[in-house]
């Protein structure tokens, strides 16, 4: 197994190549277009009996409804370990460094601010990993699949009509 330690933008990266190990957080630059959504519902002083099984708090709106309309109403939305400036695992930093080739705006949620969303999107697309990528309401896949969709030319052929505002 050959291991590669590098030094990138001041972050440490412990890059495992024959074993994909992709445990360490990765930083990357800001950019525009981006909107991020904060959990959905993950009340740390709620005991877990109290907590809605199914429906999100106080708006009566099931997890699987809140996934449903964010790929609806997001043209590219992420699902990842972190955020677009901050992931914190290299699937969902591959996967967001790609996506930031193109001139879309990005949305995305931090699975890890809240377990229940997790299982909630894993149920919806029915794939087991993060980060998952949703492109015009459609799954697509995660960063191995976005990766070579980008460097086959049919990311920037399903991107060529969602533009960014800015
Ligand atoms: N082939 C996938 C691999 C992603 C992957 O293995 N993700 C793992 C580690 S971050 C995962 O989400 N495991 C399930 C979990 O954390 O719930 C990709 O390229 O996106
Ligand atoms: S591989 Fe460990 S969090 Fe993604």
């Amino acid at each position: 197994m050959t291991s590669h330690l590098h030094v990138y933008m001041g972050t440490l990266i412990l890059e495992k190549m024959a074993g994909l190990t992709y445990c360490i957080a990765l930083s990357s630059s800001s950019y525009y277009g981006m909107r991020y959504f904060s959990t959905v519902s993950n009340d740390p002083d709620t005991h877990d009996d109290f907590k809605p099984a199914t429906k999100h708090e106080s708006s009566g709106i099931s997890l699987s409804d809140v996934v449903e309309k964010d790929v609806k109403d997001n043209p590219v939305m992420i699902y990842m370990k972190g955020v677009p400036d901050f992931p914190q695992c290299g699937f969902s930093s591959l996967a967001v460094r790609v996506l930031k080739h193109y001139d879309a705006p990005l949305s995305a949620r931090n699975i890890l601010e809240d377990p229940e969303l997790k299982s909630a999107v894993k149920a919806f697309s029915h794939w087991p990993t993060f980060p998952q990528i949703f492109i015009k309401g459609e799954f697509v896949g995660g960063s191995d699949i976005i990766l070579n969709m980008h460097q086959n030319g049919e990311l920037k052929e399903l991107l060529k009509d969602i533009k960014s505002n800015q």
